[in-house]
């Protein structure tokens, strides 16, 4: 049989424009993906001859206790798949956005390719590997030097968990390339490094890590498991059930809700953004139901999807980039939303006037980066920020947080910074600027955080990562031969 082993990556985003706007269909958001991805390697699990597993394994390295295994089976009724946690050893906590994803894409598998109701799933591995500008360090993290060439480069640190499943045949870990390095000699940046922590309390930096995971472990499941004739990630109906399945999945682990431009964004990259209309999905049954599995299937291949994804409207001027400022603390995103909603019920006029004026700086920020006009950009950025912060005033959220104003209004002034903004929900996340892409305006803007923190006791810094406009992609599986079984 052909080696189904594949690696799917999907980047994480910023939504630079249109926070709040962008929930309502009336208005759009202008998104752009980031260098940052989140990569999902799947492949068969060997066992020995004459013993045999069922069992999904889902696996994230870089977390201490990040090993969910999962029995399987189909429910009566058209139900679809159901997955169960299995639990050995150690207990290991739930991944509910893992779980959920797992339901609704071996669902839709199963429906697509009906042999599967016959002969169930082939047991899978998936590694899931974050880019290292998703979370932020944290000082106790440990971690070993290996190999520079390769993507599996840094051991995680041992863990009972790891002393629990080392004799399975299910469970990786890098192979180790461990080179010899001198006391002295720096050890090279890993491009996967272990964050020294459970995922539960790992700091996230606010790039949209659940929609790059549901993204890419969705199209790592449909590509491991369908044949290319009834899913291929690179064409556009690929794409679009793709972009459907993950957004379904997404929706029901997120509560519904969301706009779901990060799922958008994961799929296709930078995009000028309009949302589908929410009832889409209101008959769906939920997994295990009754009619779930045809149900999802029919939505996913046909349902009335009208969501606008708009990618000729977005750009960037060759010499600008946008970068993001990790703030090292989190924001309520739900609570945020509902606060802005209780006021745009309660004040209907005014909040048309605001969202109206707020759409129309989305489309002239959209115009300007794509038109390559550096020049206007501040012109149009510090004006969106004045109507951000106006919104928050009125709805009594913070929006752009008095600490943030002072930073960001202190950056600006920065020769080579044209704007800048707390991007999508605001608060306390991560701030966005919109710079001159050279060494020179790095050094100036990394210089300026280092001050700004040390002035006022904060952690604020300049990450790696940038704006680039791809969306989901399959990755050479060469690049990941340290966490495959085989090769
Ligand atoms: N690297 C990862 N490995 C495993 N699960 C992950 C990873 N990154 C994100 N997740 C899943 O996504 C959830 C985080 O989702 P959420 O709080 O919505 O964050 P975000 O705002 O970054 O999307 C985690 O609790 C976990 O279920
Ligand atoms: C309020 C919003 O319009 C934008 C929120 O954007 P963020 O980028 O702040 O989102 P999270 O990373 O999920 O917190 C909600 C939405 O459109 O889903």
């Amino acid at each position: 049989m052909a080696d189904r082993t594949v690696v799917v990556s999907a980047p994480g985003k910023v939504l630079l424009a249109g926070g709040y706007i962008v929930l309502d269909r009336k208005h759009t958001g202008l998104v752009f993906g980031l260098s940052a991805r989140i990569h999902v390697l799947a492949q068969e699990i060997h066992t020995s001859e004459g013993v045999h597993i069922s069992e999904i394994v889902v696996q994230s390295p870089q977390f201490l206790n990040a090993t969910w295994r999962y029995g399987y089976h189909l429910v009566d009724d058209g139900g679809g798949i159901k997955v169960t946690q299995l639990q050995s050893g150690v207990p290991v906590d739930s991944n509910h956005f893992v779980e959920t994803t797992l339901n609704y894409v071996l669902s839709y598998i199963a429906e697509m390719d009906k042999r599967r109701r016959a002969h169930g799933f082939q047991p899978a591995s998936l590694v899931i590997l974050a880019d290292n500008d998703y979370y932020s360090k944290q000082k106790q993290s440990a971690e070993r030097p290996s190999s520079s060439s390769s993507a599996g480069e840094t051991l995680p640190p041992t863990t009972s968990e790891e002393h629990v499943s080392s004799n399975s045949s299910s469970t990786i870990r890098p192979k180790d390339e461990t080179p010899s390095t001198t006391k002295t000699e720096k050890p090279p940046r890993p491009r996967f490094r272990h964050f020294g922590t459970t995922l539960r309390d790992a700091h996230k930096t606010g790039l949209g890590s659940s929609a790059a995971l549901v993204t890419s472990l969705t199209a790592a499941l449909l590509s491991h498991y369908l044949a290319p004739s009834l899913f291929d990630l690179a064409t556009p109906q690929g794409k679009r059930v793709l972009h459907n399945l993950a957004h379904v999945a997404h929706c029901s682990a997120q509560g519904k809700i969301g706009s779901g431009f990060d799922v958008a964004s994961a799929v296709y990259g930078s995009c000028l953004y309009r949302r589908f209309s929410p009832t889409l999905l209101s008959s769906l049954p939920n997994p295990g139901e009754p009619g779930f599995a045809s149900a999802l299937a029919e939505l996913v291949n046909a349902g009335k999807w009208d969501c606008e994804i708009q990618k000729e409207k977005v750009g960037l001027p060759p010499d600008v980039a946008i970068r993001m400022c990790d703030v090292d603390c989190g924001t309520q995103t739900v609570s945020m939303v509902k606060k802005v909603h209780a006021w745009r019920d309660g004040n209907p006029d005014l909040a048309a006037k605001a969202y109206h004026d707020l759409q129309s700086k989305v489309d002239d920020l959209a115009r300007v980066l794509r038109e390559g006009k550096t020049e206007e950009i501040p012109a149009v950025m510090g004006p969106f920020r004045d109507l951000m912060r106006k919104l928050g005033q009125d709805c009594g959220v913070p929006i752009e947080p008095e600490s943030q104003e002072g930073m960001l209004n202190a950056l600006e002034k920065l020769d080579g910074v044209y704007g800048s903004v707390v991007p999508g929900a605001g608060g306390y996340d991560a701030a966005a600027v919109v710079m001159k892409d050279d060494e020179e305006t790095e050094k100036k803007v990394k210089g300026f955080l280092r001050e700004w923190s040390a002035k006022h006791e904060i952690q604020v810094r300049l990450m790696r990562v940038k704006g680039e406009t791809d969306g989901v992609r399959k990755e050479d599986v060469r690049e990941f031969k340290l966490w495959t079984h085989c090769c």
